[in-house]
């Protein structure tokens, strides 16, 4: 049996609307629901296998984009907000009651600094960026997954088009190199 990797992912990856304007996310609490504004659609959406990452219950991956911080505000409920781990670079903002993230914020200088994470699967509009490619694939083993079982995990993402990492997609690896160097003072070159 194929692996369940997530519903966006195991039902066959449904495209985007390019000029989609955005929406709002909304927790899953029953009543007085937390509720998030997205100004824009979300770029870099991408399937997280880490550990830090919001699931459903029952998916192996989470499913998480990122959208410039300005065009996110919360709209109802924030006092139910709680910060997940203080100490992780991505600020995650759960509802205290149901526990969905609803944002995931960095404060500190990061080259992802003014990107919120956020989860569009959390919001009744349809349109938003479809999943990318798959990043984390390998960090699911830490979390008590067979090894035995990657090549399967990896053959599905492949089939419904999503080519898969161990960390970021290129794009991402090269912005946090390109933030790397800089801080560093490295000069570019054509070599
Ligand atoms: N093996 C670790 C990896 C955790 C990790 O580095 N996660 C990335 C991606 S999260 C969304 O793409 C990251 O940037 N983490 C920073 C943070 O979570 O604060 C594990 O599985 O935990
Ligand atoms: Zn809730
Ligand atoms: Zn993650």
């Amino acid at each position: 049996m194929s692996p369940s990797i997530h519903p966006l992912i195991d039902n066959g990856v449904t495209k985007g609307d390019p000029n989609f304007p955005g929406g709002t996310l909304q927790c899953r609490c029953p009543s007085n629901q937390v509720v998030v504004a997205l100004k824009s659609n979300i770029a870099h959406n991408h399937a997280c296998g880490c550990s830090k990452c919001w699931k459903p219950a029952g998916a192996l991956f989470s499913i998480v984009g990122v959208i410039p911080r300005d065009n996110l505000s919360v709209e109802a409920n924030a006092s139910k907000l709680k910060v997940v781990d203080p100490s992780a670079v991505i600020q995650r903002n759960a509802c205290g009651d149901c526990g969905v993230h609803m944002f995931g914020r960095i404060e500190q200088a990061h080259p992802f600094h003014g990107l919120d994470f956020v989860h569009a699967e959390l919001s009744p509009q349809k349109g938003w960026q479809e999943p990318q490619f798959a990043g984390f694939v390998s960090s699911i083993i830490e979390q008590g997954y067979n090894p035995e079982g990657m090549d399967a995990v990896r053959a599905k993402f492949q089939v419904n088009g999503l080519n898969t990492y161990d960390a970021l997609s290129p794009p991402l690896m090269d912005l946090i190199a390109t933030f790397t160097a800089k801080k560093a003072g490295v000069k570019f070159a054509n070599l």
